[in-house]
């Protein structure tokens, strides 16, 4: 029989490195999941009873804790704002950045230190001094590490959701490196021996996630997310009639046959701009007209499959749809991040 393979989902939010992990085929036991929000352990909880969630900040725990994890692969997503465009771009001055700060830290510290180590962000950690700070520990402490700009319309996924992420490996010799040290930005958009789709780049070699991939046809259509929806359902999707009128213009609008949505985020329905897309049912985008009957936000069932969540991955009945969006906005691209722990524990 094989060694058992564990695992400690920091930052576990609905589950989303749970639900990778399952998709990769990985045999495995989350041994324990973290998080300091209710709402989502609920949610984490009723899809995966077995697994012991703990609700409490991770910097708050005990060194005895981490050690008897055991854990083979440490999963990580941790809050992004500190790094977003819309927060104040603090990085690790952020007290939201504490956490994380602490996990790094950890890293030297802890004698069972795992083989494998998942970390996603949102897309712009890679200029933060947190990232400095990471990839000099994994150096000193003899990780073997990859970085990764990656989106699933590359996967054919119509939804845009660009992220960073880390994959680690206990496997190099460990080496001095000094608080100066600089790592030159070496972002990966492939992954050795996975069929992704190049994004485009421009004459000096930058790339640009919002121009190119989505023109292809490989794409699935948006179509193929949908639910079907009964009138009495459909009513709770609606966009009001003044939100229409007064910010219809500012919603990224698509229709069934699109190949492309915006990154949906926490802010969903609750904010038009940049939070998105809106579907317009019938007709052509910007040449029919948007009415209240055939236009209507995504569900959280919806956003949910285009982020690659399986089908059985559900809501408790008490969550609201409002809490759905939020949940779902913090979380990932669950077949992103499958590909990813593939080729982690299979091939790095
Ligand atoms: C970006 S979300 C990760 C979501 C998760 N990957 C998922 O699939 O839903 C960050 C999560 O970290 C949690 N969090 C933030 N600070 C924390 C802390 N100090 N200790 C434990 N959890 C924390 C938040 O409640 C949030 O659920």
């Amino acid at each position: 029989m094989t060694k058992e393979f564990r695992v400690a989902e920091f930052y576990s939010g609905i589950g989303g490195m749970h639900f990778a992990l399952k998709q990769a085929g990985i045999d495995s036991h989350v041994v324990r999941a973290f998080d300091i929000n209710t709402v989502a352990n609920d949610v984490y909880k009723h899809n995966f009873p077995e697994v012991p969630v703990m609700q409490r900040s991770i910097e708050s725990l005990p060194m005895s804790l981490f050690e008897a994890l055991r854990a083979d692969l440490w999963t990580m997503s941790p809050p992004c704002q500190p790094y977003t465009r819309q927060g104040l771009q603090k990085g690790s001055e952020d007290q939201r950045a504490k956490s994380f700060l602490f996990i790094i830290d950890l890293l030297a510290r802890v004698q069972r230190k795992p083989t494998y180590l998942l970390m996603e962000n949102v897309a712009g950690f890679e200029k933060s001094d947190t990232r400095a700070l990471l990839l000099r520990q994994l150096v000193r402490v003899g990780y073997r590490f990859e970085e990764y700009l990656l989106n699933p319309l590359q996967l054919c996924y119509p939804n845009s959701r660009t992220r960073y992420y880390l994959l680690a490996k206990l496997d190099a010799e460990p080496r001095e490196c000094s608080d100066n040290e600089e790592f030159p930005p070496q972002f990966s958009h492939s992954v050795a021996g996975i069929d992704l789709i190049p994004p485009a780049a421009d004459a000096q070699g930058h790339v640009d996630f919002e121009k190119g991939v989505w023109h292809h046809d490989e794409v699935r259509q948006v179509k193929e997310f949908m639910q079907n929806l009964s009138s009495e359902d459909i009513e709770h999707y609606r966009l009001s009639p003044k939100v229409l009128e007064r910010h219809g213009y500012v919603y990224d609008v698509v229709t069934p046959e699109a190949r492309r949505t915006c990154c949906f985020t926490k802010g969903y329905t609750h904010y038009a701009e940049g939070t998105g897309s809106i579907l317009q049912l019938q007709g052509v985008v910007g040449k029919d007209e948007m009415t209240i009957e055939n236009t209507r936000y995504f569900t959280p069932r919806e956003v949910a499959n285009l982020m690659g969540f399986p089908a059985d991955f559900s809501f408790p009945e008490n969550t609201s749809i409002k809490q759905g969006y939020r949940l779902l906005g913090n979380s990932l691209s669950v077949s992103i991040v499958s590909t990813l722990m593939d080729y982690l524990v299979r091939r790095m």
